[in-house]
């Protein structure tokens, strides 16, 4: 249906075409029993013609509707779907990567993925057969109750014990199904985690505790899975006893009742079985439902490390580094309190112990994280006083193991600016001296690189990242142990590039290593200490 009508409209015409075809469902069996009857007293045929014609025409409208109802519901229901995984994807944005706390990789894709589409199931499976259903059964019990008001009121009464006794049957045996959602993000943890360090457990012989960690979490989900699905055939039964006591009562009750209506009567509540069940298996996703929209909140609801100033200050155009007397950490200060200064064009390499703050420090200098005390300054003004978009912009970080696409060389490079053109992608690459390797590849700039650029040397994976962060034209570059993994020509010709992106005219650089080949080619080191336990 055209965009143009507002998702409300769009939303009334499904809403208002279910609950049609809904009707058309039960005209279609009430019809039938009434030609039925009808034809048993054996009246001339033209009779019975508008009931036949009644029963076509049902017949036919019910899956036209139906297919129409699907359209437009479903049409609006995707559009919330899209707008709802933005919002999950702009919370990761809002927190990644420092705020995710203990959140597991499989666990968010569960997340973005499963939980999204669970939320989908919010206005398709649960709110939309709630709705129709009840609209449809107050135009039967209307209908019923014009023709026996008697008759009219117990199907009323049959409608309200369906609806209670579903509510409180999956309440009671559903109270542990709302733990599907969790026994999914689990198990996606689990899958992910193995599948990226399967060489290692094999290595380690550690597959099978993975493989049984794995199937625990299987295990786990399908209990939860099969739990649901017994919820599901409680409430069919449910659905069945009601419609079919209330048929009782009605056959008991139905003696004042014209004879050729009383077929139309008795099979009303047979009618209702179909939106009724829709009922029932809304009862058995609600728990799922609340569920998923409880972890998709709780991504929401994660605290941001950094905030952006109310009145943030304009990213000055100079670009000279200073920290000032700082203290970095993540639950506390784990660094002694450090000063150092990096001119436009200048170098400064940061060393120290494993695990003193290094890698953190380099997170503050980018506002992913703050300062605990001190102050980092760029062009003279404190980077907390700026947006961390802005200090980003500014500020370019290489890591360790920095995600390298599982696409070519020219997507991965694209990453940092779409725009860029050949010429630059190659600037970028002869600039992180990576040209003439890939122009010796026969598909060039298209190569493509593996997963985790596998198909990559280790040396040329790394130059790779650098040429990527080039292309975001950084003033500033803080280069995460840029030579970790390399051997030592390797290391001597990467940093001999790294270098030379430094000098007048050039970029700054903040270079952290322990590596005592590359803290040999700087002239300022700064160490870092621990606190005092
Ligand atoms: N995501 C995190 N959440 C909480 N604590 C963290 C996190 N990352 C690191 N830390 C802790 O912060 C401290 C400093 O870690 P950091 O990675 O900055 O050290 P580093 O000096 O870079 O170490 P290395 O040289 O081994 O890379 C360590 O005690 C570490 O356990």
């Amino acid at each position: 249906m055209s965009r143009t009508y507002s998702r409300r409209t769009r939303l009334g015409f499904g809403l208002a075409t279910g609950v049609a075809a809904q009707l058309a469902a039960v005209g279609l069996l009430l019809a039938s029993a009434w030609l039925i009857v009808r034809a048993a007293e054996q009246p001339p045929v033209l009779y019975l013609m508008v009931a036949i014609v009644s029963v076509r025409f049902f017949g036919i409208s019910r899956s036209v509707l139906r297919y129409v109802e699907r359209l437009a519901t479903h049409d609006v229901a995707l559009a919330d779907a899209v707008e709802q995984r933005v919002a999950t994807y702009t919370d990761l944005d809002r927190v990644a990567p420092a705020g995710l706390g203990d959140l597991r990789r499989g666990d968010l894709v569960s997340r973005v993925v499963a939980d999204v589409a669970r939320l989908q199931d919010r206005l398709l499976r649960l709110r939309i057969p709630w709705w129709v259903g009840l609209a449809a059964t107050a135009v039967v019990v209307g209908v019923v109750a014009a023709i026996d008001l008697r008759s009219g009121l117990v199907i009323a009464v049959g409608v309200a014990v369906c609806a209670l006794a579903l509510g409180r049957a999956v309440a009671l045996v559903g109270a542990s199904r709302s733990g599907r959602s969790e026994a999914q993000g689990r198990l996606s943890a689990e899958v992910a985690a193995s599948a990226v360090a399967a060489r290692e457990l094999v290595a380690f012989g550690a597959a099978d505790r993975a493989r049984e960690t794995a199937a625990s979490a299987t295990r786990d989900a399908q209990s939860a899975q099969s739990g649901g699905a017994s919820v599901a055939g409680l409430g069919s039964a449910v659905v069945l006893a009601v419609a079919g006591l209330t048929v009782a009562v009605l056959a008991a009750w139905s003696g004042g009742v014209d004879p050729v209506l009383v077929g139309v009567v008795l099979l009303a509540p047979i009618a209702l079985i179909e939106p009724w069940d829709g009922w029932s298996e809304a009862e058995r996703l609600r728990p799922e439902v609340t569920a998923a929209a409880a972890r998709l909140a709780a991504l929401g609801d994660l605290p941001q490390p950094v905030t952006d100033p109310g009145s943030p200050r304009t990213l000055p155009t100079s670009s000279v580094l200073v920290v000032d007397e700082v203290t970095v950490g993540w639950d506390g200060p784990v660094t002694r309190p450090v000063s150092f200064k990096v001119d436009e064009g200048g170098t400064i390499a940061v060393t120290g112990p494993s695990g003193v703050g290094k890698s953190t420090l380099a997170y503050a200098l980018l506002r992913l994280l703050p300062a605990w005390h001190g102050a980092i300054t760029l062009g003279g003004v404190g980077t907390s006083e700026l947006t961390a978009a802005d200090v980003r912009s500014r500020i370019g970080y290489l890591g360790q193991d920095d995600a390298v696409f599982d696409t070519s060389i020219r997507e991965n490079l694209r990453i940092a600016d779409p725009d860029a053109d050949e010429q630059r992608l190659r600037a970028a690459l002869d600039a992180a001296g990576l040209l003439t390797a890939v122009d010796a590849m026969p598909q060039g700039l298209d190569t493509p690189v593996g997963e985790h650029g596998g198909r990559l040397s280790g040396g040329e994976r790394q130059r790779l990242c650098l040429a990527r962060l080039l292309l975001a034209d950084h003033r500033v570059l803080v280069l995460d142990e840029p030579t970790e993994h390399l051997d030592a020509p390797t290391a001597a010709a990467l940093m001999d590039d790294v270098l030379a992106l430094a000098g007048p005219g050039g970029r700054s650089l903040v270079v952290i290593s322990h590596s005592p080949a590359v803290l040999s080619r700087f002239d300022d080191v700064v160490r870092l200490s621990r606190v005092d336990p």
